[in-house]
């Protein structure tokens, strides 16, 4: 719209200035032609005139007259009278009886000048002429002539304004076009984009412009669709990552909750930021909302300190910190850890703080498992060493002594074994406290195990510090100790190893304490010993033997001997006891008193007494078979091997093997085995009375000797130890004892063999009091199978 106001506006101030310079131009040229004409008539008439000729002047102003422009022309002489007009009837006339535009002043204005005056009047489009005529005897006139271009200027404004209304249709067909174009290939296309615009303002992120063509726009459509394209794939990439983090959120409030930990975020300053809890009563703190307060103020002031020290490692370390601090709540000491972590890309730091009050307990528990005895609640081995290391190196500082004392309570087993575990148990906790209530607060008192116990004595200045202390100790315990409102007195032996002279590390300094321990009860108990050389000695020769047991069986280093045993009344031979032997390359023949009691120790007897069972069994068979008669062999069994589950099928398979009577086979026990009182070594032992085994109880006489285990479990024989028989001819209480012990087995239904017989008046005195069978070296000593067989003049077997 306002383009084509514009448009008209232009071309109407064109119009009008084209009409007004063209109307000039007429004017112009209507002046020139009334300069040329009028002095031309004025010169014609003034010759008609001197000739008089009146009628051509009359023709000259009519020829003149047919121009349309002329209106009127009159030539009026100098009296003002009309020479000639184009009505021939006003000739004469004065120029004011007619409404001529001549005036007195005009005329004398026109003959002083003698020019041509033209005056215009541009209302009407006419020219007033006056040019000077001289006329013969008329004197100077004028001539008057009016001159009109009004039909000029009326064709003027026709064709000015038919120019100017094709030149506006024109014009506003080319306004039109334009508009059109601008329509259909700007404006619409921009309304277009701006409408595409709009809408992905929006977000419809679907809409995309179409234009046609090739230009500009197209490629601003273009610009404008690709980046919608990226626009959308941002903003669903955007979606997605709102998505994700919302997921992240939704997951972190459900650990959240679902975690009993509590969850800060704090800035530099300790300020919380953001705060996390599953369960507000986790919070341990009256205020509920945290946000906005110091972490480190919430806190009590010890563990402040901790957080504020672990908040400056945190943000220094950029690494996760951990601490943990108690807090007591409703009087109870309540154990927590903050983990504090540093958020990446900001100053902030992330802590969570989890309760670990029963986890400490737990930790505690197992410490105090790990290091302690439960039933003395001494250190245990792990922490005695441990602290014997310490100690050592303090000792190292101070340039001082450390005692380590070995303490083994004497026959405590046998205590244990007959009184039962509960009451061995007592005994050890009132003996750990004997120890504790004898030695100085610093002093380590541990219990290894079993009855053993180990004292540390730091600080000591001289070797002769500790002996005062040892004689004390044992001399405490010659007083008895009271378990259960009874008293039992039992003793203890002790060794002692000192730092550094006997040793400089934990387990060489216990070891030789061990040792002198073992020296003391070779020494009779109930005393203490100083580590010597001489017992390092023992001791290497201990762990040699250990070493040398291990292989002993798998090197077939093992023989089996057999010791001929008779009816003392018959003097026939009826059976063996077989004796191991055990000869080393290394360290030769070991008796067996040295080697059973290690292979005892450390388990060793179950596998070696299953390959004496075996070779005493297979050669029972032998000997069944070619004597062609019974023949029993007596084999020890330790109590180890009764907590062997499989010594009965052991057993019951050998025999099986070897097809030979059950009754063949005569097993010796100890009153050791029997002591336990333990269940399954009575079921045992009547499973293999069931079988129909011989049951011996060897060694009768030097324990406890409890007749009552004759009654109570199923013994056939009773083997009279040899220290009875060895006093038997010198001593008249020995010998009546042998005679009680052999009246009671027999009318128990016990057969009684006596071992050890060396003397032929042992044996007589022994067939006086009905002994059954005898055995020793008067009637035979141990023999390998070989010497046996010769011995019994068997042919030589292999
Ligand atoms: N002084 C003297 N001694 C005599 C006389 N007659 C026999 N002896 C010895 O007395 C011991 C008898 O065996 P034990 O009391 O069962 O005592 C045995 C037994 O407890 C144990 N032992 C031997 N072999 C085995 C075995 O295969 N298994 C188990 N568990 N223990 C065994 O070792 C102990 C010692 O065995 P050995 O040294 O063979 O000693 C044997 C034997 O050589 C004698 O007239 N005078």
């Amino acid at each position: 719209m306002l383009a084509t106001l514009i448009f008209l506006a232009f071309s109407g101030v064109t119009t009008v200035y084209t009409y007004n310079a063209q109307l000039d131009t007429l004017i112009e040229s209507s002046r020139t032609s009334l300069n040329r004409e009028l002095p031309a008539l004025a010169a014609e008439l003034e010759q008609e005139l001197a000739n008089n000729n009146l009628v051509n002047t009359q023709f000259a102003i009519n020829t003149k007259m047919t121009s349309l422009n002329y209106q009127n022309i009159v030539a009026v002489d100098q009296s003002g009278l009309i020479i000639v007009a184009p009505q021939r009837n006003l000739a004469g006339l004065h120029y004011r009886a007619l409404d001529l535009p001549i005036s007195a002043q005009v005329m004398a204005n026109i003959e002083r000048t003698k020019l041509l005056t033209i005056n215009y009047d541009s209302e009407h489009h006419f020219f007033d002429a006056y040019y000077p005529l001289s006329i013969k005897n008329r004197g100077d006139g004028l001539i008057y002539a009016r001159y009109s271009i009004a039909l000029d200027v009326d064709h003027l404004i026709d064709l000015t304004m038919s120019k100017s209304a094709i030149v506006a249709i024109c014009l506003l067909s080319l306004l039109l076009f334009i508009a059109l174009f601008v329509y259909f290939f700007i404006h619409k296309p921009i309304h277009h984009l701006i409408d595409v615009g709009q809408h992905l303002q929006a977000l419809q992120l679907n809409y995309r412009a179409n234009i046609q063509g090739r230009g500009e726009l197209k490629q601003l459509a273009e610009c404008v669709n690709k980046m919608a394209d990226s626009l959308e794939e941002k903003i669903a990439s955007q979606k997605a990552a709102e998505q994700f983090a919302l997921t992240k959120h939704g997951l972190l409030e459900s650990i959240f909750k679902a975690l009993p930990d509590l969850f800060f975020v704090i800035d530099y300053k300790g300020k919380v930021v953001e705060f996390h809890s599953g369960n507000d009563n986790a919070l341990y703190t009256e205020q509920k909302n945290l946000v906005g307060c110091n972490i480190t103020e919430l806190l009590p002031d010890a563990a402040s300190k901790h957080f504020q020290r672990a908040i400056f490692d945190t943000r220094s370390s950029e690494q996760l910190i951990c601490l943990e601090y108690p807090l007591t709540d409703d009087n109870q000491s309540k154990f927590f850890e903050a983990r504090l972590s540093p958020m990446p890309f900001t100053e902030n730091i992330v802590i969570v703080v989890r309760e670990i009050t029963q986890r400490k307990r737990q930790e505690e528990m197992i410490f105090h498992h790990a290091f302690f005895d439960t039933l003395t609640n001494l250190p245990n081995r792990f922490l005695v060493m441990e602290r014997l290391t310490q100690q050592i190196k303090e000792a190292v500082r101070s340039k001082t002594l450390i005692a380590v004392m070995f303490i083994d309570l004497d026959d405590f087993k046998k205590v244990n074994d007959s009184l039962g575990h509960e009451i061995g148990d007592k005994l050890l906790i009132a003996s750990a406290k004997r120890l504790q209530s004898a030695l100085r607060l610093e002093d380590t008192v541990a219990r290894l195990g079993g009855d053993e116990f180990v004292i540390l004595l730091s600080n000591i200045h001289t070797p002769s510090d500790a002996q005062p202390i040892a004689a004390n100790l044992v001399r405490k315990f010659q007083t008895p100790l009271q378990v259960d409102k009874r008293e039992f007195s039992i003793s203890i032996s002790l060794g002692v190893a000192l730092y550094p002279h006997d040793g400089d590390s934990p387990s060489e300094l216990l070891r030789k304490a061990d040792s002198a321990m073992y020296h003391s009860k070779q020494q009779g108990r109930n005393t203490f010993s100083f580590f010597t050389e001489q017992m390092s000695q023992d001791l290497s020769r201990r762990l040699l033997l250990e070493e040398h047991l291990r292989h002993a069986l798998d090197l077939g280093e093992f023989e089996v001997y057999y010791q001929p045993q008779f009816d003392i009344k018959t003097n026939e031979l009826i059976g063996a006891e077989a004796l191991l032997r055990w000869n080393n390359s290394e360290l030769g023949s070991v008796p067996p008193d040295e080697f059973i009691p290690l292979a005892e120790s450390n388990g060793e007897i179950v596998e070696i007494g299953r390959f004496v069972l075996k070779t005493a069994i297979t050669q029972a068979k032998t000997w069944f078979q070619k004597l062609n008669k019974p023949f029993k062999i007596a084999v020890n069994l330790s109590p180890r091997q009764f907590k062997d589950c499989n010594l009965i099928d052991d057993i019951k398979q050998y025999i099986g093997q070897a097809e030979i009577p059950a009754s063949l086979l005569e097993l010796e026990i100890t009153e050791g085995v029997l002591l336990s009182g333990d269940e399954s070594v009575r079921n045992a032992l009547k499973s293999l009375h069931q079988l129909g085994l011989v049951i011996s109880m060897d060694d009768f006489g030097t324990g406890y000797s409890s007749l009552n285990y004759l009654r109570q479990y199923p013994f056939d024989v009773l083997k009279i130890d040899q220290s009875f028989i060895m006093d038997l001819s010198n001593n008249r209480e020995a010998s009546e004892l042998v005679n009680s012990i052999i009246t009671m087995s027999h009318s128990l239904g016990l057969k009684v063999i006596a071992e050890g017989i060396e003397t032929l008046s042992q044996l007589k005195i022994l067939e006086h009091y009905r002994c059954d069978v005898g055995q020793g070296f008067l009637l035979g000593k141990p023999m390998p199978r070989k010497d046996f067989e010769n011995w019994i003049g068997l042919p030589h077997l292999e």
